[in-house]
């Protein structure tokens, strides 16, 4: 069974919910760690007052005793402190109330679902759209990526993640090592290296948001340690660069993956972008350079695996855009709702969790064992055939 997880539950709703199956078992959880990794995503320069009201912890509700996974699925719930305020708006049961009382949104944000989402699920009430389609979702994916990151841990593989770009301001370039990288970024209240950066990035958004506007950005992820040969060519679904895509761009927001230089590879000559073989006895095989990020033909390299993201501005606007209220079909600017001016830095911890699930997921398919032992002897089974090979 090929690892999975679904998710349910609404940003104002009483909670958040995941259920994972197909880990093996004796997986021991570290859950200080697993709540460090939600506790980052709450943070970042530039997210609004609801990240002060949220304290997100995982509950491990199925698949664990003791700490240890037991084969079972594993179901974590995170529970949102913001639904004591909400509790009549968001009641199962029908209400009496008026459209104040039941915080109905009927003049949809431009950017956000609301329009496509009311039109598609002939939903009246827009507040039905925008509660499921919350990057506030984006929770519990951390709370599945921080347990896969466990997983990917015990075979020494570290995942990293850094805001490239906030709008118009770029990071500089920098040759830290992955530790360093982690070290230093996670000190940052934007998530880059240098303290300069951030200040300016710091009055950036400041001033975007004194606008009534808001900003996105571009982040990017590293994983080292990744074996050779994760992924395959043989069928369109297992190459493990698109799915990286895929989950990359279902992260809310995001317009655009690139692995390695990326769109950068249109411009530059096949001399200048492939990266050259090298062998060595302590190594094996290695290369010179790393422009691909890791991938050739939809199978990890060796070689770090390097993924960017682009996310777009916040939808949600406090000066807002034109836009149709659907009651009436008279031009109206649309609804403001509470709402972040920048998530970039927040949004670089989900693509970190959403780029370990895939590596992760591909790691079990080729290791594939029901219990952390028998994965790791085939682990090393197959090292043991690279170094013959
Ligand atoms: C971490 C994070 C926080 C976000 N916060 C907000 C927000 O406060 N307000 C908002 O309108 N959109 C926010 N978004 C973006 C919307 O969720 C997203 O634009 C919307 O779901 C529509 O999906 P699409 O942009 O992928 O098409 C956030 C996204 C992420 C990743
Ligand atoms: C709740 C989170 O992000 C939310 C994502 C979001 C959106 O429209 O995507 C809108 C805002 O929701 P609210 O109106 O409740 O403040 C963000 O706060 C979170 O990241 O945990």
């Amino acid at each position: 069974m090929s690892l999975r997880y679904l998710t349910a539950g609404e940003t104002h709703g009483p909670q958040l919910t995941a259920i994972i199956e197909g880990l093996p078992s004796n997986l021991t959880l570290d859950f200080e760690e697993l709540n460090f990794q939600l506790h980052r995503r709450q943070k970042g320069y530039g997210r609004g007052r609801r990240m002060q009201i949220e304290k997100d912890t995982a509950q491990i509700v199925g698949g664990v005793r003791h700490g240890n996974t037991t084969g079972a699925p594993v179901a974590v719930v995170v529970e949102n402190k913001d639904w004591t305020h909400w509790r009549n708006i968001m009641n199962v049961e029908p209400i009496e109330g008026t459209d104040e009382e039941k915080r109905r949104v009927h003049r949809p944000r431009p950017g956000h679902a609301d329009l496509n989402g009311g039109l598609k699920y002939n939903l009246k009430d827009l507040r039905n759209v925008l509660e499921r389609s919350s990057a506030r979702e984006t929770t519990v994916r951390v709370a599945c990526g921080a347990i896969a990151r466990q997983f990917l841990a015990e075979f020494g593989i570290k995942v990293a993640g850094q805001v490239i770009r906030i709008g118009e301001i770029e990071a500089p370039v920098h040759n830290l090592s992955i530790d360093e990288l982690i070290e230093q970024t996670e000190a940052s209240s934007v998530r880059v290296v240098d303290a300069e950066t951030e200040k300016k990035m710091e009055a950036y958004i400041d001033q975007i948001k004194e606008d009534g506007d808001s900003i996105g950005g571009i982040v990017e992820c590293i994983v080292e340690g990744v074996p050779i040969g994760l992924g395959s060519y043989v069928q369109y679904d297992r190459k493990l660069d698109a799915r990286i895509a895929q989950g990359v761009m279902s992260i809310n927001a995001f317009k655009g993956v690139e692995i390695g230089i990326g769109f950068e590879a249109g411009i530059l000559r096949g001399s200048q972008v492939h990266d050259e073989i090298l062998y060595s006895e302590e190594q094996g095989y290695y290369r010179a350079s790393n422009r691909l990020g890791g991938f050739e033909g939809g199978i990890t390299n060796g070689m770090p695996v390097v993924v960017r993201g682009v996310m777009k501005p916040i939808p949600t606007l406090y000066k807002p855009l034109q836009s149709v209220d659907i009651d009436t079909k008279e031009a109206f600017t649309a609804q403001v709702e509470r709402s972040d001016a920048c998530a970039v830095p927040a949004a670089s911890v989900v693509m970190e969790h959403v780029v370990a699930w895939e590596i992760a997921k591909a790691f079990l398919e080729k290791f594939g064992g029901d219990s952390m032992d028998e994965i790791k002897a085939n682990y090393n089974n197959y090292l043991a055939q690279l170094e013959k090979y």
